[in-house]
């Protein structure tokens, strides 16, 4: 069977990992940015964020020739299936941002006036339910009625850092349509994109929006369901959360995953789509305290942190507090919403001195804080002479940290939100960790 033409639309995490995965199975890809340095830095195989495997693959792809980028939208022409990936970032009301979606959308509509062959495009781009309705058909509306186009929501459920295995091994595949012809070209491209076609689920383009939504409101559900749970085991002694998540996690009605307590959830996407379902429960005239209450969770669980540094008697200026990971999770540079910067910020006000350690996100954290902050290079130069140490990310080389690790600082106060250290080590320390009750 002769393999489909691809074309992807932006390229950050999600159109990036897309596209050079395409090539890596052997479809002729294009990718599209308006971000012209990031089109420059690809051509030549270099990825401006980091994701595991990415930057090799793409080497390898750019050697073979099966992939190539440009900023001209003219070439999507020459391709049979155009993927949707570009930011649809929050708004401050909670909405989604669109402006990135309506400027893509006026350029491929115009592209494909001129386009005589069908073409399919499909939306990846994660959006509020009816977007694709009420804004993305309409564009197509006449290509569409003279058969020569079809649109579809194909939501992507990848998780960053693991970009490239989700899209080799998704555990589920949705299509959103309006008419079989479309459903069935996307279908026709993953049989010849997978050996073994994973499950593959066919509904209507705003059912595809809503699972999409739904899927991650549920994760951001069950970490401030356990983050809960926690904050209640923080008041009893000999109390141990972990415990708790393994044996919930055990029955299969509720599953092991998604069920660590730590410092709140982050990223680009959990926080944005809990708040974009808020936002359009609402505008259809039906608000949900639900979902509020696990938004108010998450806003609130970095106060446990500073609760625990009140007890502590270290929230007062002159002190030095050290921030191990800076990421919204271990294996990124991604800090998009990440706890570390509300901590910082708070840290900041009042008055505290700040030293931050993170192997991968250092650069990214400097746009925000600038010279705020003592950036270091070392674990070991970041906890001299500090008066706390939070631990934020599960990153393995914070688990390997062992007590002599922090024999550097001014006082032992460890904060381990995580709770990745050998608590049985740090008997007789002022170690706490949250949400395990205190250690002392
Ligand atoms: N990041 C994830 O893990 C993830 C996973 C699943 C779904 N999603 C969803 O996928 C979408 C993309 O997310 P992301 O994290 O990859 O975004 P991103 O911000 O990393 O990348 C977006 C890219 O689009 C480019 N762009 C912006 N406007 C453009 C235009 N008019 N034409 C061409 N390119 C344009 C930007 O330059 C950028 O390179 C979002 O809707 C997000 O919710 C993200
Ligand atoms: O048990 C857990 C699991 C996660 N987290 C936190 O939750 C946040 C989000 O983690 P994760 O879901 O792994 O990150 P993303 O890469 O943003 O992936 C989510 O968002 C993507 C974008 O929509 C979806 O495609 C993925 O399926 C969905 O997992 C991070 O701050 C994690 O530290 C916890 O606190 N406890």
């Amino acid at each position: 069977m002769t393999k489909e033409k691809i074309s992807v639309i932006g390229l950050g995490f999600v159109g990036l990992s897309v596209a050079v995965v395409n090539a890596m199975k052997g479809f002729h890809t294009l990718g599209i940015d308006i971000d012209d340095v990031k089109i420059k830095n690809l051509q030549q195989g270099k990825v401006s964020f980091f994701e595991p495997k990415l930057e090799k693959s793409l080497k390898s792809v750019l050697s073979s020739k099966k992939i190539e980028f440009s900023n001209d939208f003219m070439k999507i022409l020459d391709s049979d299936i155009t993927f949707l990936t570009v930011g649809t970032p929050p708004k401050k009301s909670g909405d989604v941002d669109l402006s990135s979606i309506k400027s893509a959308l006026s350029k491929i509509s115009k592209v494909l006036e001129s386009k005589e062959k069908y073409h399919l495009l499909v939306v990846k781009s994660t959006l509020s339910p009816e977007t694709t309705n009420k804004l993305i058909i309409p564009k197509f509306e006449k290509q569409i009625s003279l058969n020569k186009m079809d649109v579809v929501v194909n939501p992507e459920f990848l998780q960053e850092g693991v970009a490239i295995n989700d899209i080799l091994d998704p555990h589920i595949i949705v299509i959103g349509g309006y008419n079989k012809k479309g459903i069935k070209f996307l279908i026709k491209y993953y049989k010849n994109f997978y050996k073994k076609l994973p499950e593959i689920i066919q509904v209507g383009v705003t059912t595809a929006e809503l699972i999409k939504y739904a899927n991650n409101s549920f994760l951001a559900t069950k970490i401030s369901f356990i983050n809960s749970i926690a904050n209640i085991c923080q008041k009893l002694p000999d109390v141990d959360v972990d415990s708790i998540s393994y044996a919930i996690g055990k029955d299969n009605r509720i599953g092991p995953l998604f069920l660590q307590a730590g410092p709140g959830f982050g990223g680009s996407c959990l926080p944005k789509d809990l708040s974009g379902l808020i936002s359009f429960s609402k505008k259809i005239g039906n608000p949900s305290p639900f979902f509020e209450a696990v938004e108010n969770v998450n806003a609130s669980q970095p106060k446990q942190i500073f609760t625990i540094m009140k007890n502590m008697e270290i929230l007062s200026p002159k002190k030095t507090i050290s921030i191990l990971g800076l990421s919204f999770k271990k294996n990124t540079d991604d800090i998009r919403e990440s706890v570390s910067i509300k901590i910082v910020r708070k840290c900041l006000n009042y008055g505290l001195k700040i030293k931050v350690h993170d192997s991968m996100a250092i650069t990214n954290f400097k746009k925000i804080f600038n010279d705020n902050i003592e950036y270091c290079e070392s674990i070991d130069s970041c906890l001299e002479n500090s008066d706390c140490c939070i631990i934020l990310t599960d990153s393995d080389e914070y688990k390997k940290l062992k007590l002599h690790n922090f024999s550097n600082m001014n006082k032992k106060n460890i904060i381990d939100t995580r709770r990745i250290l050998n608590h049985k080590n740090f008997k007789n320390t002022n170690f706490y960790a949250l949400g395990l009750g205190q250690f002392k």
